[in-house]
């Protein structure tokens, strides 16, 4: 059994089909990249993995368990923007999840936790660079710091999985660069298992060790709205793990497409906006 699998799953919200028979299954340490046409479910279903969405049916299995029905430790996500809390401050915002945890009423640790908390929350910021800016608030940094700290508050508890539903496209270029390289690093360095959402096909190419394009199969041009997304494609990639040379000799590898957007097997880079394609 894979670490994560998800079966037959569906969504709707009313009578509106979102998701329809999803299967997925995949494995630990995966960094799964998911691109689609805007509105077409992704971040639903990133909703479901946290389990901030209950799915109208099937089932998803973590580790041999059925997926808890609400969020918990083991799952941490960032948004495009607005993950964090304005009013605290950078170090503030990394050891709210441990106030949160020692200290539910009061919200805050006294004493040795709350050293032990300081320590760990200076760790967290160090590794994700930004160790200058501690005493800042949300408001005094660059939107490429906000997403360092959103990624950094999502890691404290150790997730085994994390959720990111566009996490880097309000940045500009070269940021983007630098987040994706921060993102690789902590990837490496913890085995989590990632699902990332994302609009920009080259970075889902190049991050992803699996490429999963959400479409719908059944399309009614008088009523677009009759029928949901599922995955359409499901393409092994090479990664930012596996070395070039050990990757081009494994078959399971389309290596080649990991480096050639050209080769896509579906028509161009979703643009928001776009319909599904019949
Ligand atoms: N809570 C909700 N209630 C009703 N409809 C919803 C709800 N959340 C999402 N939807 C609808 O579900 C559909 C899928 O939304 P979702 O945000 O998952 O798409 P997406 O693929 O992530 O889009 P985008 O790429 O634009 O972010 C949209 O039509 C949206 O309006």
């Amino acid at each position: 059994m894979s670490f994560l699998e998800a079966r037959r799953i569906s969504k709707s919200y009313g009578d509106a089909p979102i998701l329809e028979r999803v299967d997925l299954a995949v494995d630990e340490g995966s960094l799964v990249t998911i691109v689609g046409a805007s509105g077409c479910g992704k971040s639903t279903f990133l909703r479901i993995l946290l389990g901030q969405e209950q799915a109208t049916g099937g089932e998803i299995h973590v580790g041999g368990e059925v997926l808890a029905g609400e969020p918990d430790e083991g799952r941490g996500i960032v948004f495009q923007r607005y993950s964090v809390f304005p009013h605290l401050t950078v170090l503030g915002n990394l050891m709210l999840p441990d106030d949160f945890e020692g200290s539910r009423f009061v919200g805050r640790l006294f004493g040795v936790k709350r050293k032990a908390a300081r320590e760990r929350a200076e760790a967290m910021m160090e590794k994700i660079g930004l160790a200058h800016a501690a005493d800042r608030y949300p408001a005094q940094l660059s939107g490429g710091m906000q997403q360092r700290l959103a990624i950094g508050q999502a890691l404290l508890k150790r997730p085994r999985i994390l959720l990111l539903d566009e996490p880097f496209g309000a940045l500009d270029p070269g940021t983007r660069q630098d987040m994706q390289a921060m993102l690789i690093d902590l990837w490496r360095e913890t085995g989590m298992t990632v699902f990332m959402v994302t609009h920009d096909i080259q970075e889902a190419f190049h991050l992803g060790t699996r490429l999963l394009v959400f479409d719908k199969i059944r399309h009614d041009p008088q009523f677009p709205a009759a029928y949901g997304a599922t995955i359409t494609y499901d393409i092994p990639l090479r990664g930012q793990r596996q070395p070039a040379r050990e990757a081009a000799e494994d078959p399971a590898v389309s290596a080649g497409a990991a480096d050639d957007v050209r080769s896509l097997p579906f028509p161009a880079p979703f643009e928001r906006g776009d319909e599904p394609h019949a």
